[in-house]
């Protein structure tokens, strides 16, 4: 990575261990960075830089480092690589919280709904960050620890554009999440994609093009749908063969990546996809389907001409990167915060149809029906005609005089670097 970018200098601070081993993991997570703090005002003060020259972006589990960044009088702003939605969310629940049960109760009804942040339409609790749902756990002290600190940042960063996600934005730069204000300043400035070359297996970058890609080479403009679960989504072997049955029964191509399920990747870290998908699956399907152990070359994939949809569990960057192709999705959210984006994909943005019962069992006639939902039905074509506006729109941030393109000299200005 240091090769690849010679104008970023990478500095290792050294960090001892976290103190408290039996801490939730967030909990650590934080204590061990506080812990870095001496570290990094070692290295702060060992960079001669005179006033604009000098600003601190810290990841959103940093919270602490605003310490530093204070009594050196540095500014600091926070990157945040999810939905400016989620960071309305996420800033207004310290206030909001206190005035409901836990989501957790709440959520017990099946249509239970909450409220997000100021001016928007509320949400399934279900579909609220699940760290969160229960008030009195440790999980959700610690969250609502750092969003309150986060809300001390000069400024966020946000990995989205303007276009968007307009009730969220207008919600954060009101000051309606904060009310105890101030609210950091919001800066849109994505979709930062991968939009280059991913090829190989994951983490390392192969010479040659993937197999799969060649595969698409030979498909109809238009005619695959693709099926691709983050960096570690995993399902049960009974929900792998029903995926399996839906996508044969759909009768449309498909490109699948599929892990091992959760329980048995340790002793099969490969999948064995004869043991694991219906018998006889592969062969019936094979002039139409293709299935990918562990991991997809996703960038390419979604860019490729012969991918219509996408099946995706809803982390930022897949959706970000359907966006910037063009591509309806089919969300199947699966943890973090997936359900909440999959809410906001589907209801506030129109980039998205949900697969019902993603919370427990997706049935092979749901993967069915959403598949041809999408490829065969006029509401797929609205959805078509809505992503290619997005990717559009998307496109247009990032290019010259764009809203993001905008966003990311006004930090600088802010900062005083320009
Ligand atoms: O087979 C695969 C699987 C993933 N990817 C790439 O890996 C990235 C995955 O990112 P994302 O879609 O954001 O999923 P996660 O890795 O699961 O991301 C975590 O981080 C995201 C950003 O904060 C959150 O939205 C998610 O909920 C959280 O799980 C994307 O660039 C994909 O193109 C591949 O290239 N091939």
């Amino acid at each position: 990575m240091a090769a690849a970018n010679p104008t970023i200098a990478f500095r290792l601070l050294p960090v001892p261990a976290s103190p408290d081993a039996g801490a939730h993991p967030v909990q650590r997570s934080l204590d061990t960075l506080r812990l870095a703090n001496p570290g990094l005002r070692d290295l702060l003060l060992s960079l001669h830089h005179g006033p604009g020259e000098l600003a601190l972006l810290l990841d959103m589990f940093c919270v602490d480092a605003l310490d530093v960044a204070a009594e050196l009088r540095v500014p600091a702003y926070f990157f945040f690589p999810s939905a400016a939605s989620n960071l309305a969310v996420f800033l207004n629940l310290p206030y909001y919280y206190p005035t409901v049960p836990s989501f957790r109760e709440t959520a017990k009804d099946k249509n239970a709904l909450v409220r997000c942040y100021p001016g928007m339409p509320p949400i399934r609790a279900a579909d609220m960050l699940h760290m969160v749902q229960d008030k009195e756990s440790d999980a959700a002290r610690v969250r609502l620890y750092q969003f309150r600190r986060m809300a001390e940042g000069r400024g966020v960063l946000v990995n989205s554009f303007d276009w968007l996600e307009p009730a969220a934005l207008k919600a954060l730069r009101s000051g309606a999440c904060v009310p105890a204000g101030p609210t950091p300043a919001v800066y849109c400035i994505g979709p930062l994609v991968n939009r280059g070359g991913s090829h190989g297996e994951r983490g390392g970058a192969a010479e040659k093009p993937h197999e799969c890609l060649a595969w698409l080479d030979a498909q109809p403009r238009r005619s695959v749908v693709f099926l691709c679960f983050g960096s570690l989504g995993a399902f049960s072997s009974a929900q792998l063969r029903e995926i399996a049955r839906g996508l044969e029964t759909s009768g449309h191509r498909f490109l699948w990546a599929v892990r091992s399920p959760p329980e048995e990747q340790s002793q099969f870290p490969e999948p064995d996809l004869e043991r694991l998908l219906p018998a006889g699956f592969l062969e019936r399907t094979r002039s139409r389907g293709m299935v990918l152990k562990n991991w997809a070359p996703q960038s390419e994939v979604v860019q490729h001409e012969a991918v219509a949809a996408f099946v995706t569990h809803c982390g930022w960057n897949s959706t970000l990167e359907a966006i910037m192709s063009g591509l309806p999705m089919i969300c199947w959210p699966l943890y973090a915060e997936q359900s909440m984006n999959k809410a906001f994909m589907v209801e506030e943005m129109r980039i998205a149809v949900e697969m019902e019962g993603y919370e427990e069992f997706v049935t092979a006639e749901e993967v069915e029906a959403k598949v041809r939902l999408v490829m065969e039905t006029e509401k797929g074509k609205m959805l078509r005609e809505r992503l290619a506006v997005a990717k559009e729109k998307a496109v247009e941030a990032i290019n010259e005089g764009g809203s993001s393109e905008a966003a990311f000299a006004d930090f600088l200005r802010d900062f005083g670097a320009e």
